[in-house]
């Protein structure tokens, strides 16, 4: 398939469409890992060819344990998406951070427990570098769009480390606690599977996080329900919007070269002639360039 967006965008809690999206079509995509969340939908912002995928599907019916990040991430590197823009929900860990305040972490730590969150394996091994696990580039511009806009009641906050739960529960007092005292910044159920495949599908990743609520460890204010939540999800999808469209112009003028483009250049340890032809096959969109 030839390139039909070197950028996309995958939309989540809150955020299920771009309304600024000009010419759309809707691309229903199979992958060897199965059917993608939703239809892809391809269209044009301020004239930029792009991608999106609400995350959850349309209609939010999958749990983030139930996401196929495999199809998600594949389907869009079929598409010839090379910049993906996450949006997320997330519960702040840090007073500093309140609710309608934009992170784009740097960092993340895995708490999940029932994810695949490789492509590899069945005969083919590599380990990509994930000591970084955004593309810094994509960060920049991404903070860089928020800070611009000067959102009303938005501070955005450059760097910081993503938690990612396995929900669907929220976290006990206990967990909330303790990833404070990591020092961790937000809470989420959903980037790092999402930012692992970008990275092995070599796809230079990103995240803005929009913060929801205070999780449950706040003295002054009660925990996390999904109602608090919803209070806060329209105004940040708002918000959301309006930093991509930013951020989209800026990328699709600039095309940064990101050290995720090249991030399999070294990692795959399996002689090429000893990979299996299915699972060739199989990562085709992923191993063109070193087959
Ligand atoms: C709607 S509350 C919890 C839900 O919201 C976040 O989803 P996403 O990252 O797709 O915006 C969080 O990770 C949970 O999946
Ligand atoms: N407190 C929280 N914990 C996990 N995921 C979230 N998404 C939004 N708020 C959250």
């Amino acid at each position: 398939m030839t390139a039909r967006a070197t950028i996309g965008i995958i939309g989540g809690s809150g955020l299920y469409q771009m309304e600024a999206l000009t010419d759309f079509e809707e691309v229903r995509l199979e992958t060897p890992f199965g059917n993608p969340s939703d239809a892809f939908i391809l269209g044009k912002l301020d004239g930029v060819s792009v991608a999106f995928l609400a995350r959850h599907g349309r209609g939010h019916h999958l749990l983030p344990s139930e996401l196929p990040f495999r199809a998600n991430i594949h389907g869009f590197k079929q598409l010839g998406v090379k910049y993906l823009l996450s949006a997320s929900a997330v519960g702040s860990l840090k007073e500093s951070v309140k609710p309608l305040d934009i992170v784009v972490p740097d960092q993340f730590i895995d708490r999940t427990r029932s994810r695949v969150s490789t492509f590899f394996g069945g005969g083919i091994v590599a380990h990509i570098g994930f000591a970084d696990p955004v593309c810094g580039k994509v960060a920049e511009i991404l903070a860089h769009a928020a800070q611009s806009l000067n959102l009303r009641d938005v501070d955005v906050h450059r760097g910081g480390t993503y938690v990612c739960m396995e929900g669907p529960a929220f976290s006990t007092k206990a967990e909330s606690d303790l990833y404070r005292s990591w020092g961790a910044t937000a809470i989420g159920m959903t980037n790092l599977p999402e930012a692992k495949l970008a990275r092995e599908a070599e796809i230079a990743y990103a995240t803005l996080a929009l913060v929801t609520d205070y999780d449950c460890w706040h003295p002054d204010h009660d925990s996390v329900t999904v109602e608090m939540i919803i209070g806060n999800l329209q105004r940040n999808a708002t918000n959301a919007q309006k930093v991509i469209r930013a951020a989209v112009s800026r990328l699709a003028a600039e095309q940064p070269v990101s050290e995720a483009h090249s991030a399999l250049q070294f990692a795959i340890l399996t002689p090429l002639e000893r990979i299996p032809e299915t699972v060739k096959e199989n990562l085709q969109p992923l191993l063109a360039k070193y087959l």
